[in-house]
């Protein structure tokens, strides 16, 4: 297992081992014990797969407010994603400044975001598996939005201006200086 830190604290890269042969590769995707020995301890409760059609499908910025805010670690089983995480904790150094990491099938790469900070991704490819551990369950009564183009933000999504594809509660999703943030460093 490679981990890697980025420039937000919490906010790391996983690149569990590969196993390749003949056959193709075999690797651990999650493995608690591990993770523990890189001190990295979370109770995940919840596995989410996604499934997103077209190139330029962004999803997010989302999160769960205290008492169901979430940490995950986030993979990618077919396609190439860009996997966004916004430090959104109050009194933060780092706070609205975001780490943006390519996921794909192929890298194997996973993102682990922390709670307190706001996820999104958009697809690099057609035919998107996502796939991610949730330290809590859906509590759709703590779900939230920011939005995923607030010029504030400047995160480079991969995506051609009015290339995206978004649901209809990312659409008007407020911008971060229109939003209270639940969390708090
Ligand atoms: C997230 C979630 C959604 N749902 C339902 C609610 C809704 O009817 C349907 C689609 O939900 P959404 O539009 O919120 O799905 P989506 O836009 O894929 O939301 C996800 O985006 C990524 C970026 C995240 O980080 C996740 O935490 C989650 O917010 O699935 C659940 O039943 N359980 C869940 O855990």
């Amino acid at each position: 297992m490679k981990i890697t830190e980025t420039a937000l604290p919490g906010v790391l890269i996983l690149e569990p081992r590969r196993f390749g042969d003949d056959r193709g590769w075999f690797m651990e995707s999650w493995n608690r014990e591990t993770l523990r020995g890189h001190g990295i301890e979370i109770d995940f409760v919840q596995d989410n797969h996604s499934y997103s059609a077209q190139r330029g499908t962004v999803r997010g910025l989302h999160y769960q407010s205290p008492p169901h805010a979430q940490a995950k670690l986030v993979r990618v089983g077919r396609g190439t994603v860009r996997d966004v995480a916004v430090d959104a904790r109050r009194g933060s150094t780092t706070y609205g400044r975001h780490v943006a990491v390519d996921l794909s099938a192929e890298n194997g790469r996973q993102l682990l975001v922390p709670a307190g900070f706001l996820h999104g991704f958009a697809t690099l490819t057609p035919d998107v598996e996502l796939l991610y551990k949730c330290s809590d369950v859906y509590a759709p009564d703590c779900d939230g939005a920011v939005a995923w183009d607030d010029p504030d933000l400047g995160i480079d999504w991969g995506v051609a201006p009015g290339e995206e594809t978004l649901s209809a509660k990312d659409a008007v999703a407020p911008r971060l200086a229109d939003w209270t943030s639940p969390f708090s460093a």
